[in-house]
């Protein structure tokens, strides 16, 4: 379990994280988004306490980082794929971490197969790509076997195939019970990954809900509706309260009703004596319910300059 209290970062007069208060809960896979410069990579060195809060606190397993007994077996995170030196093997890295931490070295083996790093466990870090990079440094998170993992955009280099791997690992990291945090700007990626969603703008927490949720809200939820008989139908859709746009394409006989629900519509229909050739929901993405959250923080923004 993560928890931020009233978290707060300033650099100067410029306001980084303000007040973040939130728990990232164990058991499923919190998503971490928000625009560039929206302090999530703050927000995730102050958890790991890599940065000092201005004010406020961030908490893992009820403790501020720095206070961990065993930290690397507590809370374990990819925070920059660059950290590891460039003139040592993986194997070297992970082992020297493994031996300052007190983890077996056993430990290495097992990350270095988890991550699909076995086979080039020698080579310097150097010479690695990206993605290797990211795997490396996905290791060295899992190396501690922590309940707490935060990984920030450990999918930026990852190949298709890495992406689906990724997936799938934190995904098993939560059903294991872990806390898994993970920071991505790939909406169609966070969409198939994550269960809950931490949203922020320009510091500030903007949504704290199952992705389901943050879905169901986007105002583009949309109900296309096909009738011989439309024009019988709008009124009594305009009497619901119901705001309708046509559909594109369509030849005039269907509308997109916004706000509804399936069967609040059919009903409607049936009970007016319509009949109705398709019915059907349109749901948004989680791309598009992002956008809007995050385009009114930007207004936001700029009414209440940081
Ligand atoms: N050491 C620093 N000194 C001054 N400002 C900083 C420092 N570190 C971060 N910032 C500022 O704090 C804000 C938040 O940055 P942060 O990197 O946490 O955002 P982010 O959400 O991770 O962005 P991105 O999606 O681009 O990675 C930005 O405006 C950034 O310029």
């Amino acid at each position: 379990m993560i928890s931020m209290r009233h978290l707060t970062k300033k650099h100067g007069a410029r306001t980084a994280v303000e007040a973040l208060t939130l728990e990232v809960r164990p058991g499923r896979v919190t998503g971490f988004l928000g625009p560039n410069g929206a302090g999530k990579s703050t927000t995730m060195r102050m958890v790991m306490g890599l940065d000092a809060p201005t004010s406020g606190q961030a908490l893992v397993n009820g403790r501020p980082y720095a206070e961990l007994r065993h930290p690397l077996r507590e809370a374990g995170a990819l925070l920059d794929p660059r950290s590891a030196h460039p003139g040592r093997s993986a194997r070297a890295h992970l082992t020297g971490m493994a031996r300052s931490n007190g983890i077996p070295a056993a430990r290495v083996t097992a990350v270095l197969d988890t991550v699909g790093l076995a086979a080039v466990a020698g080579r310097r870090v150097g010479s690695f790509s990206l993605g290797m990079r990211q795997r490396l440094g996905i290791a060295a998170a899992l190396l501690g076997d922590p309940p707490v993992l935060l990984l920030d955009e450990p999918v930026n280099g990852l190949d298709p195939d890495g992406v689906r791997w990724l997936r799938e690992l934190v995904r098993g990291l939560a059903a294991e019970g872990r806390t898994v945090f993970l920071s991505s700007h790939l909406m169609s990626e966070m969409q198939e990954t994550a269960d809950h969603v931490v949203v922020i703008g320009r510091g500030r927490l903007i949504a704290d809900e199952p992705i389901a949720s943050i879905i169901e809200r986007g105002s583009r939820n949309t109900i296309r509706i096909r009738s011989p008989r439309l024009g019988d139908l709008l009124p009594h859709l305009a009497g619901e309260g119901l705001s309708m746009r046509p559909a594109g394409g369509s030849g005039g006989d269907a509308i997109l009703v916004l706000g509804g629900t399936l069967a609040a519509v059919g009903d409607l229909a049936f009970r007016h004596g319509v009949p109705v050739h398709e019915l059907s929901q349109r749901r948004a993405s989680l791309e598009e319910a992002y956008m809007e959250l995050t385009a009114s923080s930007v207004e936001y923004g700029e009414r209440d300059p940081a």
